[in-house]
């Protein structure tokens, strides 16, 4: 199989596969969540997506309203309490009940564990845990319950073992995960389904943005395939189980669009230059290239 084809539009499903249902995706104007906004409404899907910045919304409407489909934006940082609240509100107003719900907002920064500050983790962690937290409940109380079905995903990292630099970010997705499986098992009962999805190393925005070539070099290496991911590897994935055709009996939990070679110890920690250099926080003492795992 060739694997170097651009990916179908829509996933490859039929256009009317998501026909009549609403979807919300986090962090929908950029990368892994604008393919995934763009999947669904190619597959007939009313989309709301937010994320802070208005601009990369704006673009992911236009590019859907203009092939047809439905979508409202909603500029909102999902850590502050309320803007939850708030998010779900202006989708419940302008579609109706969500069914689909994915978590793809999320972000960290990489560094030794030894350096990652009580606040850094926290930032980490109130992004990729406790936002997706509020907002799956959000959306389950408002909507998934009362109508008794829906499909929630999560994202997590692969591998799943723990990444060097990523100490805080990796056990924030492994507590997302586990997450994801425990609703599994609860909410059946309501029709719901949760699923997480454990990318490889996807090539977006977000990674150019955030991580040197070496990194993206190294990380090119240890895929099989021999190159990185593409967003619609994980959004056809997440569109296909958004599906009928999906799997419904105790679906598998966690599903992976790509694995790569586990960290091994003396794995280095990938570099993640500030994207402003003129930040005051560069004062704080030059991150070592150190390998924290060598003795
Ligand atoms: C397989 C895995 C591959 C994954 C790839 C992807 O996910 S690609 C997707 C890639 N996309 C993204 O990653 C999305 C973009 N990422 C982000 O927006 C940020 O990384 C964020 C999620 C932390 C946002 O947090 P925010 O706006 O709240 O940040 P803030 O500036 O207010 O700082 C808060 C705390 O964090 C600390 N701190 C911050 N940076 C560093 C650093 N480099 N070093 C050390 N520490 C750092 C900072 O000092 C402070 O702690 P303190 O001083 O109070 O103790
Ligand atoms: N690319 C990869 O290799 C992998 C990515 N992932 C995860 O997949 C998801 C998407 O990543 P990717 O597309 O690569 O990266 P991006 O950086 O492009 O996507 C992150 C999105 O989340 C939004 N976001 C970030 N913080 C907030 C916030 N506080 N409130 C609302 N929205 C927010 C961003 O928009 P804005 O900045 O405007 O708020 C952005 O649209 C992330 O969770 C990432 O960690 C997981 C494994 C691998």
């Amino acid at each position: 199989m060739r694997t170097d084809q651009p990916a179908p539009p829509g996933g490859g499903l039929r256009p009317d596969v998501h026909t009549g249902k609403v979807a919300l995706v986090t962090g929908g104007g950029t990368g892994i969540g604008r393919a995934t906004a763009l999947d669904l409404a190619a597959g007939g899907a009313r989309v709301v997506i937010c994320g802070r910045r208005p601009e990369p919304l704006a673009e992911v409407a236009d590019q859907i309203e203009a092939l047809g489909g439905s979508c409202v934006t909603v500029s909102a940082d999902i850590r502050e309490e309320g803007s939850v609240t708030t998010v779900v509100g202006h989708a419940l107003e302008a579609f109706g009940p969500v069914d689909v719900l994915v978590n793809n907002a999320g972000g960290q920064f990489t560094a030794p564990a030894e350096e990652i500050s009580p606040g850094g983790r926290r930032a980490v962690h109130r992004l990729a845990v406790d936002a997706t937290w509020a907002m799956t409940r959000e959306v389950a109380r408002r909507a998934m319950i009362p109508q008794r079905s829906g499909a929630v995903f999560f994202i997590a990292f692969s591998p799943r073992r723990g990444i060097p630099g990523f100490a805080h970010a990796a056990s924030a997705r492994a507590a997302v995960e586990n997450l994801a499986a425990g609703l599994s098992l609860e909410w059946s009962r309501y029709g719901i389904r949760t699923v997480c999805v454990a990318p490889g190393t996807i090539a977006t925005g977000g990674l150019d943005d955030h991580y040197t070539a070496e990194d993206r070099e190294r990380w090119e290496r240890s895929v099989p395939l021999g190159r990185l991911g593409r967003p619609e590897d994980v959004s056809g994935l997440i569109s296909f189980l958004a599906s009928p055709r999906a799997p419904t009996s105790p679906a598998p939990p966690l599903w992976s669009t790509a694995e790569r070679t586990p960290g091994v110890p003396g794995t280095p920690c990938p570099t993640s230059p500030r994207r402003n250099p003129t930040s005051p926080r560069r004062t704080r003492p030059p991150r070592t290239t150190h390998d924290p795992l060598r003795h």
